[in-house]
């Protein structure tokens, strides 16, 4: 029986696998197709001896959430991938269980992984042809992705390039520029040569291969490749004769080798931030002045982000949130006018709650209320504005951040549209910000 490299008295056993439920309400992007089977497998079974550390670097915190969670959002998010092959070592299997069942993640199947990365990645193809072993009863894919676990950031774009080239040429690769000049050296530790850059490209991932054109790659290849390999692309060239076609990636695809990648979060944290700030919803109900405010909202808006005005007849709640949820907006605006019952927003917010959207990120609710009667609301009761805390710090807890935004009506067009901007500016930084500290305050536009 094959044992486990860096834990030598651990013997592996292959046959382990563990399958999740197949996404029910899963949150696809939907929006396109392709015409053949496509599965992914993520090897995940690295101890991540390059960052020197006692947790595998996949399971470390990024932004508040395992590493690896990110990578595998990033393939369920794609409702053409029909399966998740997740590979990782015996003794991180337990809590790949847990990371799986509190970021519910769907259509997972779990496979012990091996001593090398090669080993891991056929570990993960097996799952496919090995049916005794396996118990397996998953489809062969035509394509399969092969992308590295410890890559958070990869766009549904790219995949689909990728997959679709793999099906035409066989295999197919990301690739970057290189960033610095490579240069050979003599025994003696002298320049031999230096490599024409312009020639040369970094090989990243993901890569996507034709089934069985790097299943047989796998099964010919010798000790030395599992052992010291690092590249698939190279295996079916060498033992399949398929010529990769190199797409050009993001720079986004880099790859968590050394601690530095984890703290310099703050370049991921931007990337995530942004791609969580591009669209919002603007809810109304059918008061004429709300439906106004909200169109003007929309128009300004629009030139930052996708926005939608969705407004909703009293008794039409539900269908306005399965509306929010299928469309992923994770930032709400909802105006109301001169009414200061917190009970829509309430129940608004438990509703978001019982969706899956705050599960991975945090969903923003920006309560608009425009005021046109005379006197301040709030004003003659402090226990409104406590309201706003008390609800902003329950529905914090469900990773729901709730703000307050007063806007005074004023009679004069020109003050008019400065209120709206005003709106619109704060309304967009809280949106980009995020800020969690700042949820329950009350602006005033
Ligand atoms: N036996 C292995 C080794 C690596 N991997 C996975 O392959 C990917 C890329 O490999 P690498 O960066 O080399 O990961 P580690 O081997 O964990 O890191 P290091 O080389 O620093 O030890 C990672 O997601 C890693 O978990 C794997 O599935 N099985
Ligand atoms: O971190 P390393 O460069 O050693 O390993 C890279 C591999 O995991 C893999 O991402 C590429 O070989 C692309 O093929």
């Amino acid at each position: 029986m094959e044992t486990d490299r860096k834990f030598p008295h651990r013997a592996i056993n292959p046959a382990t696998r563990i399958t999740t439920e197949p996404a029910l309400n899963c949150s696809c992007t939907g929006s396109r197709m392709v015409g053949f089977p496509v599965a992914v497998v993520l090897p995940a079974g690295g101890s991540g001896e390059r960052m020197g550390l006692s947790t595998p670097k996949q399971f470390c915190d990024f932004l508040d959430r395992p590493l690896i969670s990110f990578t595998i959002e990033a393939f369920e998010r794609i409702n053409w991938i029909q399966n998740i092959i997740v590979v990782v070592a015996k003794e991180c299997i337990d809590l790949m269980k847990t990371i799986i069942h509190k970021y519910s993640h769907k259509r997972i199947t779990l496979v012990v992984g091996g001593q090398t990365r090669h080993r891991s990645i056929f570990n993960g193809l097996k799952v496919f042809t090995d049916s005794q072993v396996y118990d397996s009863k998953l489809t062969k894919p035509e394509v399969v992705i092969i992308h590295d676990a410890v890559r958070p950031f990869v766009e549904e774009d790219l995949l689909l390039k990728i997959a679709t080239a793999a099906k035409d040429h066989g295999a197919a690769g990301a690739t970057r520029p290189l960033v610095s000049t490579v240069i050979a050296t003599t025994s003696e530790g002298c320049l031999d040569s230096s490599l024409e850059r312009a020639k040369y490209r970094a090989s990243e991932m993901p890569q996507a291969f034709l089934f069985d054109t790097i299943y047989q790659a796998y099964q010919q290849c010798s000790d030395y490749d599992f052992e010291y390999g690092t590249e698939c692309l190279q295996l079916v060239l060498q033992y399949s004769g398929s010529k990769a076609k190199l797409i050009e990636g993001p720079p986004t695809l880099w790859k968590v080798r050394f601690k530095v990648f984890l703290t310099s979060a703050e370049l991921s944290k931007c990337s995530v931030s942004e791609s969580l700030s591009q669209k919002a919803c603007v809810i109304t109900g059918v008061q004429q002045d709300a439906v106004q405010l909200a169109h003007c909202l929309e128009k300004t808006l629009l030139t930052q982000i996708m926005v939608e005005v969705i407004s909703t007849p009293v008794g039409e709640e539900v269908s306005c949130i399965q509306n929010i949820s299928a469309k992923e907006y994770r930032n709400i605006i909802y105006v109301i006018v001169n009414d200061t019952d917190l009970q829509e927003i309430k129940q608004l917010v438990e509703s978001i709650g019982n969706t899956s959207l705050p599960i991975l990120y945090p969903v923003v609710v920006i309560m608009v209320h425009l005021n046109k009667s005379e006197s301040m609301p709030f004003s003659n009761n402090m226990d409104e504005l406590g309201a706003i805390r008390l609800l902003a710090k329950e529905a914090k807890q469900k990773n729901i951040l709730v703000y307050g935004l007063l806007v005074n009506y004023p009679k004069e067009t020109e003050k008019w549209n400065d209120a709206v901007a005003n709106v619109c500016l704060i309304a967009g930084t809280l949106i980009k910000d995020r800020n969690a500290v700042l949820a329950g305050q009350l602006f005033v536009a």
